[in-house]
């Protein structure tokens, strides 16, 4: 089998005296899906942003291509492309503006930001205050920029708040496209549906652990045929947002 691309081996992570993460292994093979589901809490976001190398682990290891944050930090940057699940924009500043600024911090042309906007529908609004988003086109300002560079790994985080279902189709398709072009994807989602619908590979989490993992085929079989929105009810008592 070919080199994982993203290998997460032994990551432990504490915060404020509370393990949040614990013995974390997963490798994930260059342009697969990953979906991480798990209840509020379960540690989806830590993951990602140690992932991202916004937080450190506090043992264990994360390679990216082979790189380490520690060891090549702005490499390791350059391969990540992060969709937070929250971001305060900046007052004032337009769509197209917002996007051009993250353009010239990867050092790509204002056309992109152009591109990027024509690419989430929002080619009309780009001369409008982002602040004056609301929370779907929001999340679509913060996927292109996510996309922008067409980074190797692409990390998102509760990437599909607040879309409406014209979008949320839309979404899984663009995805699906990143995927054929060889990128990596890894995302968190309380939306079984999408999870089922896009990631090759899902992994369940429950208190910072990993309790089951395997494709939506798999994970059912173990869970029972009433479709992974249900078992995942029953397995972790949350209903999905
Ligand atoms: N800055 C922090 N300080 C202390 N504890 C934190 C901090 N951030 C997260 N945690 C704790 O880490 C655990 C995992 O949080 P995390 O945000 O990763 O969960 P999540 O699965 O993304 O949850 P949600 O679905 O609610 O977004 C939680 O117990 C949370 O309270």
């Amino acid at each position: 089998m070919a080199e994982p691309f993203v290998e997460l081996a032994g990551v432990n992570k504490r915060m404020k005296r509370q393990t949040v993460i614990e013995g974390l292994r997963l490798n994930i093979r260059q342009g697969s899906i990953v979906a991480l589901c798990g209840g509020n809490g379960a540690g989806k976001s830590t993951i990602l942003k140690m992932i991202a190398g916004i937080l450190q682990p506090d043992s264990g290891t994360i390679t990216i291509g082979g790189v380490s944050w520690r060891g090549e930090r702005r490499r390791y940057a350059e391969l990540i492309g992060y969709m937070p699940d929250d971001f305060r924009f900046s007052p004032g500043l337009t769509a197209f503006e917002t996007l051009s600024f993250w353009a010239s911090l990867r050092g790509l042309p204002k056309s992109t930001a152009q591109e990027a906007l024509e690419r989430v529908g929002l080619a009309d609004t780009g001369s409008k205050p982002v602040a004056s988003f609301s929370k779907g086109m929001r999340q679509r300002v913060l996927f292109a920029q996510a996309i922008l560079a067409k980074p190797p790994l692409v990390l998102m985080d509760e990437p599909t708040n607040g879309l409406d279902p014209y979008w949320i189709d839309t979404f899984v398709r663009q995805v699906k496209e990143l995927s054929a072009a060889g990128q990596t994807v890894i995302f968190s989602t309380h939306q079984l549906q999408v999870a089922e619908a896009l990631a090759d590979h899902i992994a369940l989490l429950r208190g910072g652990r990993i309790e089951l993992e395997g494709d939506a085929t798999e994970i059912r079989q173990r869970l029972g045929a009433a479709g992974l929105q249900a078992a995942f009810s029953e397995w972790f008592g949350i209903s999905s947002g």
